[in-house]
């Protein structure tokens, strides 16, 4: 998911509506945005991607100078339990509209908590609604009938962190106060604050998933929020900050810089793009160990977000790098697609091989991860089909063994190709002639390069969770609880 929030001098709804344009990639199921103007909130959401969900009488409701949106993908489950779209609303002690990338882990305690001690109703099992009711609660609590001022805010986040677990960078809309933004306290999932002059008309602020966002609105980088802080920034666009949790750890999730991210953005400081060439640099040192290099004719990516790494790998090997897969980028992100029937049609409806590019050539494919196979049995079908001689498949990612729960749409290991296979197993599920992954020190190594950030999660390809309460009996809880 995609999220950002501003608080500018003028109209915020198409600025939020430009920023979700440009946070597309992070999810097209669905999309929200809600303004505040005055004492309340205008709210509009709807299903599909961003270019089709905000007719004109839909932007001209969402009056105000203060806003937030959000792109979603589902993050867990498929189509079948149709979790709402965000933002969602809750509205006491102050009407609050929150919108959250990432993936609570505590949901079951969670739920209970706001039940019996809480007593407030949930109306969908979405995380999201929890958070922001956590946070409510919280808020009150804190608030205790008292005046409003934002040291409530930074005391109610501090609560949030020792309640909630999992991961979670969100933005809030406080009504009547202006905008809240936080980051839990392991930094999984990406925050960034920026900052632009309106003239004599004061300062603008902008919150978001990625920086593309604050450079395309000519704002300045201010700095990625950090794990564990909280930001407030009133109406008037004055700033407030805090660090509100007492062990706040740098655990950036990497599948970010693998391929949720996109290229142009600089993430935690690191440039993705910089880091995805480091990924094919040290991915051809690995084929050049286990691969027959000297026979392979051409070096392809699977488009889009595996070519720096492609482009890398075939000037590291000195082989020619060619385009041999057109990709129709109308058909949308079908890795993340839920159902399994629609994730197979689309992969064929997505790519197509170009037969001049492979008559006769032992090709080497690289993609930016395998996650379920599916896409890459296909990809390999199409290869032959198209006349290659061999097919050398690669993976600027290692194996995806264990299931992603920091917001990820990767939950159940059942659907992961290399849950319990060996390498060979993996190779002949696909029907490569060979299948070389990236190492798991080197992913780390490539894009941590040149950052004075030292861990990232790598739960999905280690099993070691950052967060510490994912355990087997939540493994088996979310497996079963996955309606495939
Ligand atoms: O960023 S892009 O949209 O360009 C490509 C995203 N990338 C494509 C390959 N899949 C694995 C497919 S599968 O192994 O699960 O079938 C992970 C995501």
């Amino acid at each position: 998911c995609g999220i950002v929030g501003m608080v500018s001098t003028g109209p915020v709804n198409q600025d939020i509506y430009d920023s979700l344009a440009l946070l597309q990639h992070r999810g097209q199921d669905s999309t929200g945005m809600a303004t505040l103007e005055g004492g309340g909130f205008h709210i509009h959401k709807a299903k599909g991607q961003v270019k089709e969900a905000y007719r004109t009488r839909d932007m001209r409701k969402l009056r105000g100078t203060t806003g937030l949106g959000h792109v979603r993908y589902a993050t867990k489950g498929s189509a079948k339990r149709e979790e709402e779209a965000q933002p969602f609303y809750v509205n006491s002690p102050f009407g609050i509209v929150l919108v959250h990338n990432g993936n609570l882990t505590n949901t079951r305690e969670l739920t209970a908590q706001l039940h019996d001690q809480d007593r407030r109703h949930l109306n969908t099992t979405s995380d999201t609604e929890l958070l922001v009711n956590v946070l409510a609660r919280e808020l009150q609590v804190a608030q205790d009938g008292k005046d409003f001022n934002p040291q409530q805010l930074f005391t109610a986040i501090t609560r949030v962190h020792e309640r909630v677990e999992g991961s979670y960078a969100a933005i809030a809309l406080i009504a009547g106060h202006g905008l809240l933004a936080f980051r839990d306290p392991f930094g999984i999932r990406p925050l960034v604050l920026g900052r632009r002059q309106a003239g004599l008309l004061g300062t603008e602020w902008v919150v978001a998933s990625e920086s593309l966002v604050l450079e395309s609105g000519d704002y300045d980088i201010v700095k990625d929020i950090a794990p564990g802080e909280a930001v407030f920034i009133s109406t008037g666009g004055e700033l407030f900050e805090q660090q509100c949790s007492p062990s706040p750890q740098m655990y950036p999730c990497s599948f970010e810089y693998v391929y949720l991210a996109r290229p142009d953005s600089t993430m935690n400081g690191i440039s993705v793009y910089e880091a995805r060439l480091r990924l094919g640099d040290r991915l051809a040192a690995t084929i050049a160990k286990h691969a027959p290099v000297k026979d392979i004719d051409v070096v392809m990516p699977i488009p889009d977000s595996a070519r720096p790494a492609a482009m890398q790998v075939a000037r590291r090997l000195g082989i020619e790098y060619r385009e041999g897969f057109y990709k129709n980028k109308y058909v949308g992100r079908t890795f993340i697609m839920p159902g399994q029937a629609q994730r197979t049609k689309s992969v064929k409806q997505k790519l197509n091989a170009l037969p001049s590019e492979f008559e006769g050539k032992n090709v080497l494919i690289v993609d930016d991860s395998i996650v379920r196979g599916t896409t890459s049995k296909e990809i390999v079908e199409m290869a032959r089909r198209a006349g290659a001689k061999s097919v050398t498949f690669t993976s600027a990612a290692p194996p995806v063994r264990y299931p992603h729960v920091y917001g990820i749409n990767m939950p159940s290991s059942s659907e992961l190709v290399a849950a319990g296979r060996t390498i060979p197993e993996i190779t002949q599920e696909i029907g490569a002639d060979y299948l070389i992954y990236q190492e798991v020190e080197d992913m780390k190594d490539a894009i941590l390069e040149g950052s004075d950030i030292t861990e990232l999660d790598m739960s999905c390809f280690t099993g070691e969770y950052c967060t510490g309460n994912v355990d087997q009996e939540y493994l088996d809880w979310l497996e079963g609880n996955q309606s495939s």
